[in-house]
């Protein structure tokens, strides 16, 4: 598989805090990547780095490279707008905008531009669709978003983020706040999307990144212990630190 995403060299501090080290990797394309790593060692702080959302938070120095088919995208020709097109995101807490469902979906193709109702309708279906959410809001499309369960609304940030026809998607924690159906289904979906989408997820579940992911990579204080196909890193670890994480001596 061809890599997607190209990371050299990469220090992230906020103020005088180093919170990544010196990270090198490479992220697969039409595959699912999972962070792993105990509480507070850099996993979504690096999530963040690939569609530059710590741009946002003061304080933030980025020193190093991070490639996007090719292109860095910390260069000054990059438009952070286009950048966040290209990588969408999915947080921990379900957040759609307290709009109807169809107009929560059809907000990214109307901003970048798409007017023709016929056209946001078939973006909006197709959204849905592959988020697997189609057939539960199909008839009530005008329904608020916030009337859709927790699971619901996730899958809908999930259609919202796909409706601009990204190349990649981010998901920080994406079920932690959900039941154990609704992170089943999300599951099932990430597992259906990463034929189209390169998927990056962070997630503090282990059993999680087993089942979903094709490459897992292990952090601690802002380094990366291990990376490697998910299989190989969970059968055979080649670092202690690894195996003392996947069985559970700590984090
Ligand atoms: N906005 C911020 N300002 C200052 N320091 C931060 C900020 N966000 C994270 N950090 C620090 O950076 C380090 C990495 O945090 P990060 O949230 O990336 O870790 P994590 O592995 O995703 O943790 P968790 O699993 O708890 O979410 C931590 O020491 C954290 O305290």
């Amino acid at each position: 598989m061809k890599d997607l995403i190209h990371i050299d060299g990469l220090n992230l501090y906020y103020d005088t805090h180093h919170a990544l080290k010196n990270i090198s990797m490479d992220l697969p394309e039409k595959t699912v990547t999972a962070f792993i790593g105990p509480s507070g060692c850099g996993k979504s702080t690096l999530l963040r780095t690939l569609n530059r959302m710590n741009d946002m938070i003061p304080g933030v120095r980025v020193e190093g490279q991070v490639m996007l088919n090719g292109s860095d995208i910390y260069s000054n020709e990059i438009e952070v707008e286009t950048l966040r097109k290209r990588v969408g995101m999915v947080f921990q807490q379900p957040n759609p905008f307290p709009k109807s469902i169809y107009d929560n979906v059809a907000y990214g193709p109307r901003l970048h531009g798409v007017t023709h109702k016929k056209e946001l309708d078939e973006l909006v279906e197709q959204s849905l669709v592959h988020a697997a959410l189609w057939d539960e809001v199909k008839d009530v499309l005008k329904k608020s978003a916030m009337s859709l369960s927790g699971g619901q609304q996730q899958r809908l940030c999930i259609a919202r983020a796909l409706a601009v026809q990204p190349d990649v998607l981010l998901m920080d924690e994406a079920t932690s706040a959900l039941d154990p159906i609704s992170t089943l289904k999300i599951e099932e979906l990430v597992k259906e999307l990463h034929h189209k989408y390169t998927i990056v997820m962070v997630t503090h579940n282990m059993h999680q990144a087993a089942r979903v992911s094709g490459k897992t990579v292990f952090f601690l204080n802002g380094e990366v212990v291990e990376a490697a196909d998910t299989e190989t890193l969970f059968s055979t670890p080649q670092d202690s630190r690894t195996e003392d994480y996947i069985s559970g001596r700590f984090g």
